[in-house]
Parts: C-alpha cells; sequence; structure tokens
C-alpha cells in the first residue's frame, strides 16, 4: 500500500505579509496533490494570516513555550500557536538548540505541553559532524530521544497521541549546505529511530513519522522519501517559494504512487 509522504517547510526567520502570495500559490499544488500531505511553519507572526490563506496546507509555528503562560517576555505558549491557527509545533529545532541553548529536558517539556494543547509536534534531533565522523551519529540521536521524548498516554479517549507526534531526523551538518547524507546512512538511521520508538512507545511507535531534513531539494526529493521509514521531508531553504517547494511536493507526490 502507497502511504501518503508529509512535507512540511520551515520558513524559519524569514517572511513577511507579501510572502503571503507564495504560500497561496504553494497550497494550489498542495490542493492538487492530496496523496501529500503538505505544512508550513512561519515565522509566529503569519500563522494567522496564513491560516487565512490557505486550505489544502496544516500551519504551524517553530517553537513554544513549555508553560502555559506568564512572565516570559518574547515567548508564545502551545495554546497561543493553536488559538493563532497552528496545527502543529516544530521542537528542538538545532538552530534552537544552538542559537537559545535549549536543552533536551526543555525540549521534552515543550514537546508535552505543545501535545498537551491538543498540537501535532515534529521533535528534531540530529548529530554534528564530529559526531557522524567519529562513529557517534546513531548513538547521538538515539540519547537525544531518550532524554526528549514526551512520556504520554500514548492512548487518549480513543485518540492515538503517538499519531500527532513526529520525529525529524536533520543532521547539523547537512542544514543549509547543500550536502546529503548517503542513502544507506539514511536508511540506518532511520530504521535505528524507528526502533527507538517501538522501544519506548511499544506498537505505538510504528505509528510516530520520521521526516527527513537537510538540503532536501527538489532534485534529491524522491530518493530519500524513497528510503524505508522516510515518511516525508522537513525543509529549509527549498519551502520558502512555490518553485522550489511545489516541486518537492510533485516529487512526494510520485514517492504517493508506490
Ligand atoms: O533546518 C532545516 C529544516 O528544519 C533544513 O534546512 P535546509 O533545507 O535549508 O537545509
Amino acid at each position: 500500500m502507497g502511504h501518503r509522504p508529509y512535507i512540511v517547510g520551515n520558513w524559519k526567520m524569514n517572511g513577511t505579509r507579501n510572502s503571503l502570495a507564495e504560500a497561496r500559490a504553494i497550497d494550489r499544488v498542495a490542493s492538487k496533490w492530496p496523496q501529500v500531505r503538505v505544512g508550513i511553519a512561519p515565522p509566529h507572526t503569519l500563522i494567522h494570516a496564513m491560516r487565512d490563506a490557505v486550505d489544502s496546507i496544516d500551519v504551524g509555528g517553530q517553537d513554544c513555550h513549555s508553560e502555559t503562560d506568564g512572565a516570559y517576555t518574547g515567548d508564545i505558549s502551545a495554546a497561543m500557536l493553536k488559538d493563532a491557527g497552528a496545527s502543529f509545533a516544530i521542537l528542538g529545532h538545532s538552530e534552537r538548540r544552538q542559537y537559545h541553548g535549549e536543552t533536551n529536558p526543555q525540549v521534552k517539556a515543550k514537546c508535552e505541553a505543545a501535545l498537551g494543547a491538543g498540537l501535532s509536534v515534529i521533535l528534531c534531533v540530529g548529530e554534528t559532524e564530529e559526531q557522524r565522523d567519529s562513529g557517534e551519529a546513531e548513538s547521538t540521536v538515539s540519547g537525544q530521544l531518550t532524554s526528549c521524548l514526551p512520556e504520554i498516554a500514548v492512548e487518549e479517549e480513543g485518540e492515538s497521541v503517538s499519531a500527532r507526534l513526529a520525529i525529524a531526523y536533520e543532521p547539523i551538518w547537512a542544514i543549509g549546505t547543500g550536502r546529503v547524507p548517503s542513502l544507506d546512512e539514511i536508511k540506518a538511521m532511520h530504521a535505528s529511530i524507528r526502533a527507538k520508538l517501538v522501544d519506548t512507545f511499544g506498537e505505538n511507535g510504528n505509528e510516530v513519522r520520521i521526516l527527513y531534513g537537510g538540503s532536501v531539494k527538489a532534485d534529491n526529493a524522491l530518493e530519500i522519501l524513497s528510503c524505508d521509514e522516510v515518511g516525508g521531508a522537513l525543509v529549509g531553504g527549498a519551502s520558502l517559494t512555490n518553485e522550489s517547494f511545489g516541486a518537492i511536493i510533485i516529487a512526494a507526490a510520485d514517492d504517493a504512487r508506490d
């Protein structure tokens, strides 16, 4: 049976209201390829307007605070993201860890807050180049998962919470560099993540989607998506325009056909 790949654009700190035209164009492509699920995480300032502007794509946030409210200047809670129209949050991105000093326990608390508020979560993990070169890529990622995976009731009132969780494997050295791991490296890492998820959540661990992120473009998307256990892609630079993101969505539609 074919699967429905999930293609998510992380706009990072890019985009103003002028960019909504690009989002509308991406939405038109997404509406033509319903076998692909598409999401965009714009800056927080655009979530509300983007939600109004698009029909066929999920809109999400790029971070949230672990508390529900309080004296945290500049921060946004999971409930606020939801209120603005977001249905998911990207959490623990390596840029948040690097530039904002986010720790594994904080990332875990954010994941639990977001799931608790009814959002879906894309939890990001990935190794540095040094860790990859010294043969520690899989142990690094497994350690991040041990520390960051939310402690959740996998079933709640008939709803499967694990189905609202996705993992994005983003090797740090592949982000924005044009460098991508070999397909064998991607397959091995995704298999190792799957094993860890099943270990943690039992059978429900099979419902958690695993996305690949790091220099995904239209010309490498299909081969990456075709790897076992790759359920989608988290795309940075190439998600900013319809020209490149639309082409990735169309490539993903080929994967869905398999
Ligand atoms: O960090 C990323 C997505 O979250 C990947 O970014 P690039 O696609 O620009 O390499």
